[in-house]
């Protein structure tokens, strides 16, 4: 039997990397390899890219683009991870989660976007509660999302890997073993996502922080209940709802403390799966919503692997587990 062949464009990178460690212990699929000299080599590229069924770009958005011009086989669908399709209307948005019509579009369209990784955690939580009318469009919501280091990718890695081996020079690990805010130009990369995403008219306010761990990511949203029209039971009822039979989305209990590590939000308790546990934190007053997640997984090569999985149409095992 002729298995679809897939191509992993940037293989050697972080998501690259994942994608091709999961998908090497598949017999359901034939990955196909670029020569490593000609990895960057553009003419090389596109005989892979329209040779392959399924072509994963984890790329800088600019090769991404590139790649997207290389492909001229319309039977080759490809799967950006980088950030420059994410709100192309003629890209899918890769969160099957989202609705029936997301999970349509993936199965149908041959050109897929996966969603950044904050995205993906703010969008899954804000999404039902636009929708459900909870939240109104022009609501402009802010947001924080702890990560860890490898989200920014292998210079990134290599930058905190190097300086956080080196104790015996203190002021460079000095400075990254603090959290550290940025995104602070107000003009992050995955905004337009995460509003477009959302049903948002209003763009949210984001602060990211890359602090000195590796893997994992949560992001929160704090919100004023006055005004609302609902209190925290009704949040979590309607993400409950939302999500219901969602295999990824594990939607907990209103304000489980048990959830907490002696009081403190464990960040990265989603490492290793494809999952995303959402949570709502409410006082009569005042709640936080909380999504956790692995960035290399549901908030890349996880997500990555689950879109093709649905555009084959077959079963939804990243090889990560849920
Ligand atoms: N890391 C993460 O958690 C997430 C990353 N993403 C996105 O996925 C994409 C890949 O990210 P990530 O894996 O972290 O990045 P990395 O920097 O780890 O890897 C990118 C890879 O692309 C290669 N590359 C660069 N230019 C070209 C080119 N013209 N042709 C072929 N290969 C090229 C690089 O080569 P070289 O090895 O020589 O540098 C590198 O191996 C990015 O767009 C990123 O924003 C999305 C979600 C999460
Ligand atoms: C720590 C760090 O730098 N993280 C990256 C996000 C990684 C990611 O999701 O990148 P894409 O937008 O390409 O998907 C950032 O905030 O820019």
């Amino acid at each position: 039997m002729n298995t679809p062949l897939v191509f992993v464009d940037g293989h050697e990178g972080t998501t690259g990397l994942k994608i091709h460690q999961l998908l090497a212990q598949r017999s359901d699929l034939t990955l196909i390899q670029i020569d490593p000299d000609k990895r960057k080599d553009p003419q090389a590229r596109a005989a892979m890219l329209n040779q392959a069924d399924i072509a994963f770009l984890c790329l800088p958005d600019a090769a991404s683009k590139e790649a997207a011009t290389l492909t001229t086989n319309p039977k080759t669908c490809l799967i950006d991870a980088s950030t420059a399709h994410r709100i192309d209307p003629a890209w899918a948005y890769g969160l099957p989660e989202l609705s029936a019509e997301h999970r349509d579009a993936i199965r149908t369209s041959t050109r897929i976007s996966n969603p950044g990784c904050h995205a993906t955690g703010f969008i899954l939580l804000a999404h039902p509660l636009v929708k459900a009318g909870v939240i109104a469009p022009d609501t402009v919501l802010s947001a924080t999302s702890i990560t860890g280091y490898s989200g920014g990718g292998k210079t990134m890695i290599a930058d905190y890997e190097a300086k956080l081996s080196q104790p015996w020079q203190p002021d460079a690990t000095e400075v990254l073993m603090a959290p550290r805010p940025y995104g602070l130009s107000l003009a992050h990369k995955h905004l337009p996502e995460m509003r477009m995403h959302s049903g948002l008219s209003a763009t949210p306010i984001f602060m990211p922080i890359v602090a000195p761990f590796a893997q994992g990511l949560t992001v929160s949203i704090p919100l004023p209940l006055k005004g609302l029209n609902a209190d925290g039971a009704h949040l979590q009822a309607t993400l409950a709802a939302h999500y219901a039979g969602q295999a990824n989305i594990r939607v907990h209990a209103l304000n489980p403390m048990d959830a907490l590590d002696g009081g403190f939000f464990p960040v990265q308790s989603c490492n290793n799966t494809n999952r995303v546990d959402l949570f709502v934190f409410a006082s009569s007053e005042q709640a936080i919503l909380m999504a956790r997640l692995d960035n290399l997984g549901k908030g890349a090569s996880g997500a990555a692997i689950q879109s093709m999985n649905i555009h084959l149409g077959l079963p939804e095992n990243t090889g990560l587990s849920l």
